[in-house]
């Protein structure tokens, strides 16, 4: 039975209570593919690396499950069947590279299982692969990632059509939940609600927002009003914000909480700032890794359960989340099989 075939609502809330009371997210995994020599100045970003080097992939999982993560990532983020047939590919060859990024991620989970003598899938609280879903904006590679900015002509009908079949392939191809991450806007949130209502897609899912400046989201959108869209939305488990300095992080997560209920995830980017001309980080504008990992305790302690890193952040910093949050005043991680008569004593999650 899959995640949260049995009871979708509450599937994220009894993962975490099962799993101590939070959940390490993976770190920045186009960073640690260029780490391994890839080249991702290309239109699909990371996503090439499933096209030209599905090993690299299946090498950057390994590291984040490794380094401690409990949920990673998929390489989709960028992969779309428009951008993919924009390289040459047929529709059929685009729809199989996306199913390619969440095989290689079970591959990677399976491969960590057999490691470290399959305990962790024994348990109640196995790894869980989320299938990245990009903006519109991230397709565009023009920038408008960061700024939200679709004009006029991009209605919630466009958004839908555009992103309508990459979540149908990608809620069929094995992956637990769909994290659609980094959202600019509104319009954005409320396609992809609309989409996983009217075409019933059978996975959950997780709505993770960016930010520039703590109050409001990158199009200038308030964070209330989006997180309320993902309230609404009952397939979607768990809402928060990534690609996002970590200075926002704290006031965020107490605005989130005033519109949901549902667990909040947070996985902040270096602090370092992206320049969309030259597609590359201003470095020494962020923050080092132990100053990241000093906010860790205070985020969850400010109501974030699911914690992680995005954009420059790496390994390191994902092996430090998770050592910080099982040493944390309140962690409850069990070192030993949860059934689920024991998950009373785990009742930290909201
Ligand atoms: N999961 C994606 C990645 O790390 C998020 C990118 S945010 C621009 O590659
Ligand atoms: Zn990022």
């Amino acid at each position: 039975m899959g995640f949260g075939s049995d009871k979708p609502a509450s599937a994220m809330s009894d993962f975490l209570r099962n799993n101590g009371g939070y959940a390490v997210i993976d770190g920045g995994f186009a960073t640690e593919l260029e780490r391994h020599g890839a080249d991702l100045n290309d239109p699909l970003w990371s996503a090439k690396c499933l096209i030209d080097s599905p090993h690299l992939v299946r090498r950057v999982h390994l590291d984040y499950l490794e380094a401690g993560a409990d949920i990673i990532i998929t390489a989709s983020y960028q992969a779309t069947i428009q951008g993919f047939e924009a390289k040459g590919f047929s529709k059929e060859e685009s729809e199989a590279l996306l199913q390619k990024s969440v095989e290689i991620a079970r591959e990677a989970r399976d491969v960590y299982y057999e490691d470290n003598g399959n305990e962790r899938s024994l348990r109640n609280f196995p790894i869980l692969v989320a299938a990245s879903v990009g903006s519109y904006g991230a397709y565009l590679a023009d920038g408008s990632e960061y700024s939200g900015d679709y004009g006029e002509k991009i209605t919630l009908e466009y958004l839908k059509k555009f992103h309508r079949r990459r979540v149908q392939v990608l809620a069929e191809s094995g992956a637990d939940l769909i994290a659609f991450e980094t959202i600019p806007n509104k319009l954005e949130a409320q396609a992809y609600a609309e989409l996983l209502e009217e075409d019933d897609i059978k996975i959950p899912a997780w709505f993770s927002f960016s930010s520039k400046d703590g109050v409001n989201v990158v199009s200038g959108d308030s964070i209330l009003e989006c997180a309320s869209v993902a309230d609404s939305c009952e397939k979607v488990l768990a809402v928060g914000i990534n690609c996002t300095p970590p200075r926002f992080i704290h006031g965020l997560i107490l605005s989130i909480q005033k519109v949901t209920n549902k667990p909040i995830l947070i996985y902040p980017n270096s602090g370092e700032t992206y320049d969309g001309q030259t597609k590359t980080w201003i470095k020494s504008t962020g923050v080092s890794d132990v100053d990241f990992i000093s906010y860790v305790n205070k985020w969850h302690e400010a109501g974030a359960s699911l914690i992680g890193g995005c954009c420059r952040t790496t390994p390191n910093t994902i092996r430090a989340i998770s050592n910080n949050l099982s040493k944390g005043p309140d962690a409850l991680r069990p070192s030993e099989p949860v059934t689920s008569s024991h998950s009373v004593k785990y009742q930290l999650v909201k």
